[in-house]
C-alpha cells in the first residue's frame, strides 16, 4: 500500500505556476466554460486543470464566480459554453445525479427542508441513485432490502468516522454548524467519489471543531482522493491546500502553490484587499439559519422523482 501522507505536494504543474498551467496529472479539465446571467458573465474560465490526488482551493473576492462554476461542473447549472473533461470522461450536459455517480461529488448546506430530515436521513439521501439503483424504489420495494441495508451500514460507518453516529437518529437541524459541515462532508462520501468538491467547508464552524474538519479534509487526501473546496478562510487555505486558484469577474486570474499566490500583490489586490472581516462573520450567520429551501440536492431528489413518475407513466 502507498504511504499516507498529509504533507504539501510539489512538481504538480508543467512550466511556471499561473492561469491555467497544465498539470502533471489532472483530473478535472475545462475548457472556454462561460455562464452569463442578463448581461452580467458570471464565468469565463478559458482553461482550468485540477491536479489529482491533491487538495485545491478556489478563492476569490464575493461575487467572483467560484459558487457558478461548482454549479456548472457538477451539472447543477448549464453553461453558455464549455467543456470538461473528468478522469476522460466528458461531463458537459451530463445531470447532476449522473456527475455524482460518476465519481464527483459536492457537499450541500443544510436547508431548512433537509434540516427537518434524522440525521441517517440525509445520509441515505447521499447515496442516490448510487449503482444506477433509484433511491426511491430502495426505500418502498422489499426487493431492495438487501441493498437499503447496505446503504445503512455504510451510512452508519461514516457517521461514526465523522462522530455523528450518536446522532443518527435526530433531526439534522439540531446539529450545531461544525457538525453540519461535517454531515455535508459525509454525506458526500456515500457515492464513494474520486473528486470531492466543498463549497465553503469552514463557514459557520466554531473554532472547537475546525481541527477536526480539517483533520477530515487531509484524510480524505490520504485516501486518494481529489479535493476542490471553496474558501473565504485564508488561514484554512493556507494550511491545507496544495494548489490555490484564483478567480476574479468569472476569470482565472493566478494559480500556484499557496505562499506564492496568497503574497503575489496582484491576487491581493483582487482579493484580499477587498475583503473584509464583515464577510466571514454574514458568512456565518448564513450557515447557523438555513434562510431558504433551496437546496440543489432537493432540485436533484425532484428531478429523480419526475424521471420516476415518467418512466412508470
Ligand atoms: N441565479 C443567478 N441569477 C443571476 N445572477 C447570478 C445568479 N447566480 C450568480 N449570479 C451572479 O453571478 C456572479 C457570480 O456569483 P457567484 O455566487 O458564483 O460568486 P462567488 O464567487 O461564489 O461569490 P461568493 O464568494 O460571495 O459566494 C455574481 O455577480 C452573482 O450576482
Amino acid at each position: 500500500m502507498p504511504e499516507k501522507s498529509a504533507s504539501k505536494a510539489t512538481g504538480l504543474q508543467i512550466g511556471e505556476p499561473g492561469p491555467g498551467v497544465k498539470k502533471v496529472d489532472p483530473i478535472l479539465v475545462a475548457d472556454n466554460v462561460t455562464r452569463t446571467f442578463g448581461g452580467n458573465t458570471a464565468v469565463d474560465v478559458a482553461h482550468v486543470e485540477i491536479p489529482r490526488g491533491v487538495i485545491t482551493a478556489l478563492i476569490g473576492p464575493n461575487g467572483a464566480g467560484k459558487t457558478t462554476f461548482f454549479n456548472l461542473l457538477t451539472g447543477f447549472d448549464k453553461p453558455n459554453t464549455g467543456t470538461w473533461f473528468f478522469d476522460g470522461q466528458d461531463l458537459a450536459g451530463v445531470p447532476a445525479y449522473k456527475v455524482s455517480r460518476r465519481g464527483m461529488v459536492r457537499t450541500f448546506q443544510l436547508t431548512k427542508a433537509l434540516g427537518l430530515l434524522s440525521v441517517l436521513e440525509n445520509m441515505r439521501l447521499g447515496a442516490t441513485k448510487q449503482g444506477g439503483e433509484r433511491f426511491l424504489t430502495a426505500l418502498i420495494s422489499p426487493l431492495w432490502r438487501k441493498r437499503e441495508a447496505d446503504i445503512t451500514a455504510r451510512a452508519m460507518d461514516l457517521l461514526a468516522r465523522f462522530k455523528l453516529d450518536t446522532k443518527a437518529d435526530d433531526y439534522a437541524a439540531s446539529l450545531s454548524g461544525g457538525q453540519r459541515k461535517l454531515l455535508e462532508m459525509a454525506r458526500a462520501l456515500m457515492t464513494e467519489p474520486r473528486l470531492v468538491m466543498l463549497d465553503e467547508p469552514m463557514a459557520g464552524v466554531n473554532p472547537a471543531l475546525t481541527q477536526s474538519l480539517l483533520g477530515h479534509i487531509l484524510d480524505l487526501k490520504t485516501t486518494g482522493m481529489t479535493v476542490l473546496f471553496v474558501e473565504h478562510d485564508m488561514h484554512m487555505v493556507r494550511t491545507i491546500a496544495d494548489w490555490v486558484i484564483v478567480m476574479a469577474e468569472g476569470k482565472i486570474v493566478a494559480e500556484g502553490y499557496p505562499d506564492a499566490v496568497m503574497d503575489d500583490p496582484a491576487v491581493i489586490d483582487a482579493y484580499l484587499g477587498a475583503h473584509h472581516d464583515t464577510d466571514l462573520g454574514s458568512l456565518t450567520g448564513q450557515l447557523e439559519v438555513a434562510k431558504d429551501d433551496n437546496s440543489p440536492l432537493l432540485a436533484v431528489i425532484q428531478e429523480e422523482l419526475a424521471e420516476e413518475k415518467e418512466g412508470g407513466a
